[in-house]
This record gives C-alpha cells, sequence and structure tokens, in this order.
C-alpha cells in the first residue's frame, strides 16, 4: 500500500495545459504500479496556494478504487476563494491529485473542460480577491517563514537520495529551459500586462519573464529554487544570470520578511538543479562528470565560484585559477578531477616551474620573498602546506606559507593564501562531505580596488576611514603598535614646539637687548630691566633639561625606539609643560612652526591624556594619527558595504543583498611603484582604481634628484598619466578622488589656483570681492569658488584621461577625515562598477536585464 512522493521536485516539469491550469506530475516509488498522478494547479492561484507546489504537509492515501494516491495538503492562511476544479479544503482536509480513479470533481488533467477555473469570470474574480486583500495578504506573506515548506514523506524509511543523484547524474545537465513570452511588450508586467519600463519588477532565474511586485509572488508561490515561476521549477537557470543567484532584488525585500528572503536566497544558491552544469567546467583541458563537480563542490575548501569555463588545478599544492591567468585560490589538493595540469595553464612566462606549470611574474616575485632562490629558473615541487623543493633534489627550501609577511605580500600581488585551517594533514583537507544538496554554496565573489595617490595625497586616512566605517577591527597587537605611535608622534609634536619655543625664547632676548640698547636711560630705573629681562620663553630647569634630552633624541632619529618605552615616564613632565607658561605662550604661536603637521593639534590638545599609563586610542585617534600604514606603504584588507536605503528609484531597482558582495580594498603608495610605476603589472587583476589628489597641492612643491624644484600636482598628473596608459589597466574603471576639499576651501581664496601651469586658465568669475574680503558670506563663497575649483580640476583630469585612453574618467570629491564622505565615493565607486557591467551586457546584446526592468541600475 502507500504510494511515496519521490522528490519535493515535481519529476516531469510542470507543463501548462491551458491558459489557466498548470499540470504537474508526480512520480512515486516503485511499488505504486498506477497510472501517472497529476494535480491541476490554477495559474492564478492565490500566493498561499501557491505552496501546493512544494507539496506541503503530509502525504496520506485516498483510497479511489484499487489505487492509493498521496494527498497534499496546501498551507492556507486564509480562506480563499473557492476554485471549481480544484478542491480546495476546509481545514486539515486535503487537496486531491489528479488521477485515474480520482473523482471527477477532482479535475482529470484530461478533462479540463469540468474546470470553471478557465472562465474569464473566475480569472476576474481571482484578481479582485487579491485587490481588496491586499494588506491582509501582506500579513499572511509574513508568515511564510513560519510554514512547512518541505515534503514529508509517508513512509521516510525508503529513503530516496540515491534515486535522486542517480536521476541526476543520468540526466543531461544542460536542459533546454522555458524562455519568456517575447511578444510581451518590454516593460510590462508578464503576468498581469500592466506596469511600464519604471515599475520595480523581478524576473524569473529560468526564463527572465519579468513580473511586477502585485504578481510576482502569485507566480512563484514558494520559492523552493529560489526566484523562478512555478512552471521554471526544475529547470536550469538562464546562466547569465548566475552571478545573480543569491543576490535579491528591491521588490522581494519589501514583500517578505528579512528572514524568509534569506531562506529563498539559500535555496536558490544551494539547490541542485541551479548548479553550474558540469559538462560545461573544464578543469585542466577535461570537461568535468558529475561525480567530479560534487567532489569539487563538497571538497573541504571548494572553489569559490564554480561556474562554467575552464580551470587549472594543480593537484599537488592545491593551487587553482582560471585557465591562462595567475592562481586565484587555493584549494584542496588531491581530488581527482580533470586532467593533468598543462605547463602553460596559467600563461606564466618566467620558466620557473611549480609542479610542471610556468609560474607567473607575481608567483616568482612571491618566491623571491619567501627566500626562495630562482636563479637558473628551476623547477620546484610545492606541497598543499607549502613546503618547496627543487626537482631533483631532496633538500627542503622551507614553507612558503609560513614565511613572515607572506600574506601581505600576497596580497599585494593578487595571490591567494590558503586558509589558516589549511592544516598539515593531507587526508584532513581533502576530507569531503557528501551530501551536495544541503551544502550552501556561499559564493562571494570578491572585487579588487586598488587605492593609490602620491604621498600625502590621503590614501592611508581614506583607507582607515574605511576600515572604520566597514568595520574591519584593528587587532590587538596592531591597536598596541598604534597606541606606541600616537605617543611617539606626540612627543614629536613637543619637540617641535620646544623647539620653537628655543627660538621664541632667543628672539624675545634679542628684542630686550634691543630695547636696553635702544634706550639707555632704561638701565638707571633698575625696575624696568628687572621686568625686561623676564623673558617669558624660559623654561624652569627641570622642564628644560627634559626639553634638551627630548631635542637630543629626536636629532638622533631614535625618538620611536625611546620613547614609546619611557613614555609614561615622561607624562608628568608633560602634564607641567602645559602649565608653564612659555611652553603655552608656543603653543598659542603654534601657526608659525612650519614643521609642525595640521593634524598635531588634535593630539596636543589630550597630551595629558594620551601621554597617560591608560590611554587607548579611539578609532578617531586612529584615523587622526600619521605613519599608521606600513612602511612600504602596502595594506589591504577585505570588507563589504551594508546596504543602505535607496535614495532614488535608479539606486531601487537593483538593491541586491549587499553583505553578499566581497570588496578587496589594496592601498599602496606611489612612491612604491618604482620607475614609471612599473610593479603596477602585480595589480593586473584589479577591478577599479581608485586614484587620490590632494586637491591642495598645487601650491605646493619639492625637490627631486636633479634639485629642481617639482609642483606636487604637475608631478600627481604625471603619476596619473602613467598609471592610465599601463599596459595592465587599459580598460580599467578608474575613479578619481579629489581629496582635502575641506582644506581647498580654505586655501583658494588665499592661493590662487593659477599657481600651477596646469591651471593657468582657471577663471571662476569671481568678483575680486569676493576673493579679497571678509564679508558675512564668506564661507558660501568660498565653499563655490572651491566647488568651481573642484570642477576646473576634476575637467582637466577627465580630459587628460579621455585624450589619453579614449573613456570617460569618474571623478568624486572628498573629505578623506569625513566618514560619509568616504563612504559616498566608495559606494560611488561600486555603482560605477555595476554600470560598466550593465553597459556591457547590453552592449554584447546580452538580454539579460533590459534597460526598462526595474532591475537596472542606470
Ligand atoms: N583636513 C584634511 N586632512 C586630510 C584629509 N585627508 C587626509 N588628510 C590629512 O593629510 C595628511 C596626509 O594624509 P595621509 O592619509 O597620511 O596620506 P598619505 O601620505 O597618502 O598616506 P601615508 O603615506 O600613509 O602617510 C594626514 O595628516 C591626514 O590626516 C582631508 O580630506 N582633509
Ligand atoms: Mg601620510
Amino acid at each position: 500500500m502507500g504510494s511515496l512522493l519521490r522528490s519535493i521536485l515535481p519529476i516531469s516539469i510542470p507543463k501548462k495545459d491551458d491558459d489557466d491550469e498548470y499540470n504537474v506530475e508526480y512520480s512515486f516509488a516503485t511499488e505504486y504500479t498506477g497510472p501517472p498522478v497529476s494535480y491541476n494547479i490554477p495559474k492564478a492561484l492565490p500566493i498561499d496556494v501557491g505552496c501546493i507546489s512544494t507539496a506541503s504537509i503530509v502525504s496520506t492515501p485516498v483510497n479511489s478504487g484499487n489505487l492509493s494516491l498521496p494527498v497534499i495538503y496546501p498551507v492556507l492562511k486564509r480562506e480563499p476563494k473557492p476554485f471549481s476544479g480544484l478542491i480546495v479544503p476546509e481545514a486539515n482536509s486535503p487537496c486531491s491529485p489528479v488521477g485515474e480513479g480520482s473523482t471527477a470533481s477532482l479535475g482529470f488533467s484530461d478533462s479540463q473542460e469540468n474546470s470553471s477555473l478557465s472562465s474569464d469570470k473566475d480569472c476576474h474574480e481571482i484578481e479582485e480577491f487579491s485587490a481588496s486583500e491586499e494588506d491582509q495578504a501582506h500579513h499572511d506573506i509574513s508568515d511564510y517563514e513560519n510554514r512547512t515548506q518541505a515534503v514529508t514523506f509517508r513512509e521516510p524509511e525508503s529513503s530516496t537520495t540515491d534515486q535522486e543523484e542517480t536521476r541526476y547524474s543520468h540526466e543531461p545537465m544542460y536542459q533546454e529551459r522555458p524562455h519568456a513570452d517575447p511578444n510581451i511588450k518590454k516593460g510590462l508586467c508578464h503576468r498581469c500586462l500592466k506596469g511600464n519600463r519604471f515599475t520595480l519588477k523581478e524576473s524569473c532565474i529560468v526564463c527572465d519573464a519579468k513580473y511586477c511586485s502585485k504578481c510576482v509572488l502569485r507566480v512563484m508561490g514558494a520559492m523552493p529554487e529560489g526566484r523562478k515561476c512555478i512552471t521554471c521549477i526544475g529547470y536550469p537557470i538562464n546562466e547569465l544570470k548566475r552571478r545573480r543567484l543569491g543576490r535579491c532584488s528591491k521588490v522581494l525585500k519589501t514583500l517578505l520578511t528579512d528572514n524568509r528572503v534569506k531562506q529563498v536566497m539559500t535555496f536558490e544558491k544551494s539547490c541542485l538543479v541551479n548548479q553550474a552544469p558540469y559538462s560545461l567546467i573544464f578543469v585542466n583541458g577535461q570537461p568535468l562528470t558529475f561525480d567530479e563537480v560534487l567532489l569539487l563542490q563538497t571538497c573541504a575548501y571548494p572553489p569559490k565560484r564554480l561556474v562554467p569555463g575552464s580551470y587549472w588545478y594543480d593537484k599537488m599544492s592545491g593551487l587553482w585559477g582560471k585557465e591562462g591567468h595567475k592562481p586565484c585560490q587555493v584549494i584542496s589538493p588531491s581530488l581527482i578531477v580533470g586532467g593533468s595540469i598543462m605547463e602553460n595553464a596559467s600563461n606564466g612566462n618566467t620558466k620557473v616551474k611549480i609542479n610542471g606549470r610556468v609560474i607567473s611574474k607575481a608567483e616568482l616575485l612571491m618566491l623571491k620573498f619567501a627566500g626562495i632562490n630562482c636563479k637558473g629558473c628551476p623547477h620546484f615541487w610545492v606541497s598543499h602546506d607549502g613546503s618547496c623543493q627543487e626537482e631533483g633534489q631532496n633538500q627542503m627550501k622551507g614553507k612558503i606559507w609560513e614565511k613572515p609577511g607572506i600574506e601581505t605580500i600576497c596580497a599585494f600581488l593578487s595571490l591567494p593564501v590558503p586558509p589558516k585551517s589549511f592544516i598539515s594533514s593531507e587526508e584532513e583537507v581533502v576530507n569531503n562531505g557528501s551530501q551536495i544538496v544541503s551544502k550552501k554554496v556561499d559564493v562571494k565573489s570578491l572585487t579588487k580596488i586598488l587605492l593609490v595617490g602620491q604621498d600625502q595625497s590621503g590614501t592611508s586616512a581614506i583607507y582607515k576611514q574605511a576600515k572604520i566605517l566597514y568595520k574591519v577591527p584593528f587587532l590587538d597587537d596592531e591597536r598596541q603598535k598604534i597606541k606606541s605611535l600616537i605617543q611617539s608622534n606626540l612627543y614629536l609634536y613637543i619637540s617641535i614646539l620646544l623647539e620653537g619655543l628655543k627660538q621664541f625664547e632667543e628672539d624675545y632676548s634679542i628684542q630686550i637687548r634691543k630695547k636696553l640698547a635702544d634706550q639707555p636711560s632704561t638701565s638707571a630705573a633698575g625696575g624696568s630691566v628687572k621686568n625686561i629681562e623676564k623673558n617669558i620663553y624660559s623654561l624652569s630647569t627641570e622642564l628644560q633639561s627634559f626639553s634638551d634630552s627630548l631635542l637630543q633624541v629626536v636629532k638622533s632619529g631614535n625618538l620611536e625606539v625611546v620613547f614609546p618605552d619611557v613614555s609614561y615616564e615622561y607624562s608628568g613632565l608633560v602634564e607641567k609643560l602645559w602649565k608653564d607658561e612659555g611652553f603655552l605662550a608656543t603653543y598659542a604661536r603654534r601657526d608659525e612652526l612650519s614643521t609642525l603637521p595640521m593634524v598635531a593639534e588634535y593630539f596636543l590638545s589630550r597630551a595629558i591624556e594620551i601621554s597617560s599609563m591608560t590611554y587607548e586610542p579611539s578609532d578617531e585617534d586612529i584615523l587622526y594619527a600619521d605613519g599608521i600604514t606600513s612602511s612600504n606603504g602596502l595594506a589591504s584588507m577585505e570588507y563589504s558595504v551594508p546596504s543602505s536605503p535607496p535614495v532614488t528609484f535608479m539606486d531601487a531597482t537593483e538593491q541586491n543583498d549587499a553583505p553578499l558582495q566581497r570588496y578587496q580594498l589594496i592601498r599602496v603608495n606611489a612612491g612604491n611603484l618604482g620607475n614609471n610605476c612599473k610593479w603596477l603589472d602585480m595589480f593586473e587583476d584589479v577591478d577599479l582604481i581608485l586614484y587620490c589628489v590632494d586637491l591642495t597641492s598645487y601650491n605646493e612643491f619639492h625637490v627631486d634628484n636633479n634639485m629642481n624644484l617639482i609642483n606636487k600636482m604637475l608631478e600627481s598628473k604625471n603619476i596619473f598619466e602613467n598609471i592610465i596608459t599601463h599596459p595592465s589597466f587599459i580598460n580599467k574603471q578608474f575613479l578619481l578622488i579629489l581629496n582635502k576639499f575641506d582644506l581647498l576651501e580654505k586655501q583658494i581664496i588665499t592661493t590662487p589656483l593659477t599657481q600651477c601651469d596646469w591651471f593657468h586658465d582657471f577663471n571662476p568669475f569671481i568678483t575680486s570681492y569676493t576673493y579679497n574680503n571678509g564679508s558675512s558670506d564668506n564661507n558660501k563663497n568660498n565653499s563655490s569658488v572651491a566647488q568651481y575649483g573642484f570642477q576646473y580640476i576634476a575637467a582637466k583630469f577627465k580630459k587628460l584621461f579621455s585624450d589619453l585612453t579614449g573613456r570617460k574618467l569618474y571623478v568624486s570629491s572628498v573629505i578623506g577625515l569625513e566618514a560619509d564622505s568616504v563612504d559616498a565615493a566608495l559606494r560611488y565607486g561600486n555603482d560605477v562598477l555595476t554600470w560598466i557591467d550593465e553597459e556591457n551586457k547590453h552592449i554584447s546584446g546580452n538580454n539579460e536585464y533590459s534597460f526598462e526592468s526595474s532591475e537596472t541600475s542606470l
């Protein structure tokens, strides 16, 4: 007795029988010998009844003659209007299948004429029903997550897992998929045929039909495979949409609760039928079999994005990459997948080999950094734990992954490192799970962003700001180092003040002597001389000896070595300094001390607190602190950007689940890129370059090696030219960050842009009155002149970029010390990437996201 529903997926794909109903066929376990069983499901189901497609609740037999047929109880939240042709149960009453032996009232699949649902009138009723109860429906939808959505088999001991796998392994993976009706006018909802190109819509990941927010849940039901029409369930996705899997649009987010959205997105990413068709995945030149894909996806360290394409895999080391490219990941080693690795797999040209593959330039640099001698183009064997050995020699050259600093250098070179838990035991690394279906394929593609600029342009401030903004924590020992640095910086600033104080003291003495010389009669009036003799800049003996020793240490260049260790011993003296009249008088004249950095004031105003033992730097202190990035100017971090509420319809059109998108921000100082930025090819796989320019550098100069005075803005322009024309960066997207806008506002009034030759024709049409006087509207005027200045500089760079590359440069004005400003610039960078992506798709005739669709960002 008893038939079994074999799967939550219909075995034969739902076929559209007529305009109003879908006929869904289910097949049964072997003991069932009866005719096929099918259900007629009205096309215009109220949303809740859509659950029927996932066969909610338990199947129980219905005795229809000699047959026992499974029965599905649809989960209904509210009383729907009864449909004839489909039994709508009373509470707990079953909705019976269509099949031989069922009663006529159940609606045989071959007696569709019995179904009055097919009449226009009834369809109309359904529309009305939905409209009048829309609010209620919203409540109901939010309760979705509380419902049972999976099939429970009546005889659980008869597990179907094996059959399921067998079925998938025998079926061709690449099935013909349904397509949306091409006759439906663009912009219209494919169900209600209403709306326009501005209507928010969600599209089916199989057929690409687009539905408005009123229709989407009706058409997609419970979404057991993610965003698919009920009729598309069981079909493979449109491969062009693979990148979008698990990334939800605004429409669903407004209709479902957060948890429910997450659940649907997880179904979408992890269900078997949505996985990449294995025959289109090549590893070391060979197409994969289903078992090989299974092995790859369930191993301990699987490839991050296994989409159709050609990959190479070094089975010994676990290095994995796209054919013709350097490695992008270290996956579990020793997996028996694909063919043997080819010598030219990664298109390397260094003649040095690792496990038979000629490595890329970046890998060669990494080996050199790890202290491995690569002279004479040797061939190495490298195992999964990084043990390196030259071919034919018994001598071990050490473990690459254990070399200090290897992670930073790999980030710098855009090379992968194995995860920390990439354990020494090969078996454990190779260890594979077996349940592909339940495995969550949490794909997070990494967008790489390179932040580069001249020294002092503010790259460091922007990098730290991003770290704070996107909550990438500073590690404990990192904080400790920062604390020491801030404290030694403080003593440096104090030493500059003390140096100034010495000068002021001397000047004052000269003044006294001059006065005495000018007024010889004063010497007769003893009291006056006494008054004049008191030099307010003189320090007490104790403070004087502190000043002498501090200046001595600074002169010797040992400040950072000496002071962090003894800073607490001097904190009492710092306190005394802040009570000393002469020191306070010097502090009041700090603007006259050109060597005192602007940021010094921020720390000096809290000198006593900062020099104390209990001081812990705040995020803001870290942001303002100079010299935190490593000495070679290279830093890298990964982060994700939380989604922000849409501001415009444009934003709302494609609200992805932003936290899923990961970014790597690599910050490098242009000075470290070598002559003509030759090291830039290490960053050839970045997606976006943020070039940072200090807006106030137009009147700054520095002396080059040939003792020429170089304008810093012109130097920045030269570096920019080198970067944008570098062969590795052809066709890369650039966002110009014009930083320190706050300082430009102050500076542009007193120092016109024309001080830089490049800006000789700057003429903002501002009256001389605006330029010169301090009217009450001064700030406003400063701001508008600065705005002109910004626009003008942006236009100069845009023209330069367009002349050299023939493309468009994106520009953003930034204040590196303000979180919102940096956040906006980085988000703008992400938008640029999205636009370009969409544009490329459009140009290449790829119809994945049509421009009229709500999902478009443009
Ligand atoms: N007022 C103001 N100061 C800024 C801004 N951006 C950066 N700064 C300051 O300008 C100085 C130079 O900026 P950094 O971030 O150190 O720039 P960098 O020289 O590229 O980075 P490093 O090489 O690590 O020093 C620092 O003191 C920053 O605090 C800004 O937008 N406004
Ligand atoms: Mg700096």
